[in-house]
């Protein structure tokens, strides 16, 4: 029962039971406690009401016209010092622009340009809204900062949106949240939120992951480690020395971690101070930079299916093997996840997005939807501004990019010689292969009691892990989250990697009886392995190709993110936020440390702190810097 397919479109239809239709997700409180990650400095322009009960956060702001059609969204406004705030409605939820009529931005050829001339100049512009933007947009505009995202979809969050269908609330990407617990120094996902004075509520996942491999391998891998650990020395009982060994290095290198404050490692004023305070755990981490997590379990174990087990460990957050995933990474999923546990957002994880997006309009600064980047403009080699579809110019003093590097260099910079670096990062990284998804509503009886949230689905032969189709990701979000389907049903989010080759020439009709057949044979598989009957229980499918997510993430070929051509020297080739060009600067998943929600928070953190340095809102060095990025371009040329 396959529907016409419009994937990821929002729908001004919201369900009543729908719990992103609650102001509680959306709208941002006071945070309690000091947030970690950069704190806002309370000034004039952030501390909401003034004196004169007038709220300040729009004062002196440059502010601008959303770009969001009225035909599709209910706008609510409302005069302020002349600016006029305007609440977004999607559905019942809002989401902020600010709107200042006097500022509008003017078209080109119609005198000034939006943002060039001194006031009006942002800071930063971000290009793309999803967590690595947001939270770069976010730790700026804390910092003091003005920024403006410009998102070209109606909705933040990239593939960490949600969109609505019939009464349930689907995560578009993954509804595994990792760093999303209140302990630490890695919950960068709480602390982004933080940052900007929100807290959302979280539902704690008993089971990060139930794995179904070959030869009926069935291991759960639990909340606590030590369940886990009984659960797979119980499998592998000759291998438990190895076993705790492999995961006791995973814990040293997560310990290092979360002992350090993180920030940019491309700023030496921090990165020598942490080396300071914290000798071993840096040279700890330098030690495994470069090593990846097969070899390392390579070491210590010998059993041939435990070591593909770890390959399957390692596919969730890598799309590749052990032998290419980096060990900082492997360390960092492998512990978080009992460390502070993967913790669900309540209505969805689209909430964390618009929760960011507000946070920012709280702090003074702006974002615009439907504000398609389609060039980064240079002048004298120097990045300046941006131009939209639409013609429109904005400028600023810095330019930071969330497209991935291949959509930053080969579209939004059309023209220019691919600088050197990027030729190299090219020549280690490659698109890893997109996804193929199917949002399902199916009815509540087809589920057994105490089916687990998430699942990966392996069958028949360890050599199908890593090819289009052979492994399948599931989660059923409406375990921990009731409200995000009607009464009675459940959600089933399936995903499997799929290339863009296959799907794309075809006309309309192929392409639609192409999906059924592909989505027939995964919910074939589902049925046989996990839930009988799974195909008479659905009230509603959806299913999204490569075409698909190229289209609504404007991700190149619907990349899922950059995997290593080869095996990989750890993360020591991974680019961090500078790039060749002046000013210009890239975030998200093809940026260090790579794919992953707490991945791209990570590189979103660092990003602001290289740039807010580079315009004088945080200290810097000018001769430190040049040594540092001088070492780290070498140390990367070793990769
Ligand atoms: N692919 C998935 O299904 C999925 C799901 C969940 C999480 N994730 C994780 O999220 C990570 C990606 O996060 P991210 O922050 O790097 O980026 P993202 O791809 O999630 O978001 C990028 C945003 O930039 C916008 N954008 C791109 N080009 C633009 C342009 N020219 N003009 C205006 N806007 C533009 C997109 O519309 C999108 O909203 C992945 O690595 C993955 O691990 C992925
Ligand atoms: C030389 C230099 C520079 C330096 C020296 C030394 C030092 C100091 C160093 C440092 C370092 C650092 C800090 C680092 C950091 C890192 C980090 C934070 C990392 C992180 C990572 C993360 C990740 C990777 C994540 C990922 C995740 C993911 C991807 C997820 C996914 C999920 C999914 C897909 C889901 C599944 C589902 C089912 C099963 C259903």
């Amino acid at each position: 029962m396959s529907m016409p397919f419009s994937h990821f479109l929002p729908v001004p239809q919201l369900s009543r039971t729908s719990p992103l239709a609650s102001q509680n997700c959306i709208v941002p409180f006071r945070y309690p406690q000091a947030p970690k990650l950069a704190p806002s400095r309370p000034t004039s322009e952030s501390q909401g009401l003034s004196g004169s009960g007038k709220p300040s956060t729009l004062l002196g702001r440059s502010s601008l016209t959303p770009n969001i059609g009225s035909d599709q969204l209910g706008v609510a406004k409302s005069e302020l010092y002349g600016a006029r705030r305007r609440d977004v409605k999607f559905g019942r939820v809002r989401l902020r622009a600010v709107v200042s009529e006097e500022r509008a931005v003017e078209r080109e050829g119609n005198g000034k340009v939006g943002g060039r001339d001194g006031e009006d100049c942002y800071d930063a512009i971000v290009i793309g809204s999803g967590i690595g933007g947001l939270v770069a947009a976010t730790q700026l505009a804390v910092k003091g900062a003005k920024v403006l995202v410009l998102e070209k979809y109606v909705i933040p969050g990239g593939s960490s949106g949600f969109y609505e269908r019939d009464g349930y609330t689907f995560d578009v990407g993954s509804s595994v949240m990792f760093g999303f617990s209140d302990k630490g120094n890695l919950n960068l996902i709480t602390q982004a939120l933080a940052a900007v004075g929100c807290k959302m509520e979280v539902i704690p996942d008993p089971t990060t992951v139930h794995f179904h491999l070959p030869s009926d391998l069935s291991v759960r891998v639990h909340r606590e480690y030590s369940d886990f650990l009984r659960e797979l020395t119980g499998r592998f009982p000759h291998e438990k020395e190895g076993i705790l060994k492999f995961y006791g290095i995973c814990w040293k290198i997560f310990n290092s971690l979360n002992s350090l404050e993180l920030k940019s490692l491309e700023e030496p004023i921090y990165l020598f101070g942490q080396f300071f305070q914290k000798p071993i755990e840096c040279l700890t981490l330098a030690y495994y930079l470069p090593q990846n997590a097969g070899a390392i379990a390579r070491k210590y174990i010998k059993d041939l299916e435990l070591l593909s087990f770890i390959d399957a460990e390692c596919f969730i957050v890598s799309t590749v093997n052990a032998l290419q995933t980096p060990m900082i990474n492997a360390s960092m999923v492998l512990c978080d996840r009992h460390f502070g546990g993967i913790n669900y957002p309540v209505g969805g994880v689209g909430g964390i997005a618009k929760s960011l997006a507000n946070g920012l309009v709280e702090q003074g600064s702006d974002i615009q939807y439907r504000a398609n980047v389609t060039n980064i403009i240079l002048e004298n080699g120097k990045a300046v501004g941006v131009r939209l579809s639409d013609g429109r110019k904005f400028f600023a003093k810095t330019i930071i990019s969330n497209a991935t590097r291949w959509d930053t260099f080969g579209k939004l910079l059309k023209g220019e010689n691919l600088p050197k670096e990027e030729r190299e990062f090219q020549t280690r990284y490659v698109k890893a292969p997109s996804f193929l998804s199917i949002h399902m509503g199916v009815k509540a009886e087809v589920l057994p009691q105490d089916t687990d949230c998430h699942h990966f689905v392996l069958e028949d032969t360890w050599s199908r892990l890593e090819e289009p189709y052979g492994s399948i990701f599931l989660s059923i979000p409406t375990i921990l989250d009731p409200s995000l389907a009607p009464e009675g049903h459940h959600i089933l989010h399936i995903f499997t990697t799929s290339s863009i080759e296959e799907w794309q020439g075809l006309p309309q009709k192929e392409y639609e009886e192409k999906k059924q057949l592909v989505a027939d044979e995964i919910i074939r598989r589902l049925e046989t392995k996990l839930f009988p009957g799974l195909k008479s229980s659905i009230a509603f499918m959806e299913v999204g190709t490569p075409k698909t997510h190229r289209r609504y993430l404007a991700r190149d070929e619907g990349t899922y993110g950059p995997m290593p051509r080869n095996v990989p020297k750890g993360l020591l080739g991974m680019p961090f936020n500078t790039t060749s060009i002046d000013s210009l600067y890239c975030v998200g998943d093809s940026c260090f440390p790579g794919q992953g929600v707490i991945a791209v928070a990570f590189s979103g953190v660092m990003c602001a702190h290289r740039v807010a340095a580079d315009i004088g809102l945080e200290k810097k060095s000018p001769i430190l810097d040049n040594a540092l990025l001088g070492v780290l371009g070498w140390l990367r040329s070793l990769a």
